[in-house]
């Protein structure tokens, strides 16, 4: 049984706001919440400063720029980004080891220069937004599960600290890549909650029973009539 501290640090709200929102999701949940994640929406539109004034607020932050690109440009990309202090951030599995062993190198220079502990990598496999037919669009047939497992041990193998995949897949990872990975789930939906664009999902707790480190979960809390229920209730449901 987890304690509401235990619970919170579970969970990941993702801020795919405004920044006047975010602040205002921020000082609501203050003294509860314990990890936001700055996106693209967010990060494209303020900049490393809304990684700044989160962690000030005493939040971590996932920083979820899905960084992919030519080794030289993401060890670049990833040593700055790394440097904004945020406590884990998103490289695509896609991008290939040697991509992946670049993205490892970045975070290593700006913990050196920085000091403090490193930005922890994970590498997003298949996202939760595509299922099946999704995939087979671009051209990959073999089952959702196939494929996020063959992403996952490559970009583990190459220095990510640990993968994005839907809670669906989040057992079956937790077997492949041992007690030690970082396994972010997005695509987790209390019971009821509005589905939206998200394909692969699951329930908090489900979540988390089989193998998840944290969760992400954006709208059911953000969208919420009162965010601050709609968190308690989360991690009611995860202590339960
Ligand atoms: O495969 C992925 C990778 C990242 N995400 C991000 O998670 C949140 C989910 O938000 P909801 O509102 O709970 O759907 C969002 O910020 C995505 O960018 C993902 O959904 N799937």
């Amino acid at each position: 049984m987890l304690t509401y501290e235990q619970a919170s640090d579970k969970v990941i709200i993702a801020l795919d706001c405004s920044k006047e929102r975010a602040f205002e999701l921020a000082d609501m949940l203050s003294g509860k919440a314990t990890w936001v994640k700055v996106g693209m929406t967010l990060f494209f539109a303020e900049g490393p400063a809304i990684v700044d004034a989160m962690r000030e607020r005493g939040l971590r932050v996932f920083l979820d720029l899905k960084v992919h690109d030519i080794p030289f440009q993401v060890q670049g990309a990833v040593r700055a980004a790394s440097l904004t202090g945020a406590d884990i951030l998103s490289i695509h599995g896609l991008g290939s080891s040697a991509m992946i062993a670049a993205a490892r190198k970045g975070a290593e220079e700006a913990a050196e220069q920085r000091g403090g502990d490193r930005t922890r990598l994970v590498a997003i496999s298949v996202l939760t937004s595509m299922d099946q037919a999704a995939l087979a669009e671009i051209g990959v047939e073999s089952p959702v599960a196939e494929e996020v497992a063959r992403l996952a041990s490559l970009a583990y193998g190459s220095g990510s600290d640990g993968i994005v995949c839907s809670p669906q897949e989040a057992a079956e990872m937790r077997a492949l890549l041992g007690p030690d990975a970082l396994i972010v789930t997005p695509g987790v939906r209390p019971a009821g909650a509005e589905v939206g664009d998200q394909k692969r999902i699951a329930t908090p707790a489900a979540s988390l029973a089989a193998g998840a480190s944290k969760l992400v979960i954006g709208r059911p809390i953000t969208g919420a009539d009162d965010p601050v229920a709609a968190f308690d209730a989360i991690c009611a449901e995860i202590m339960a």
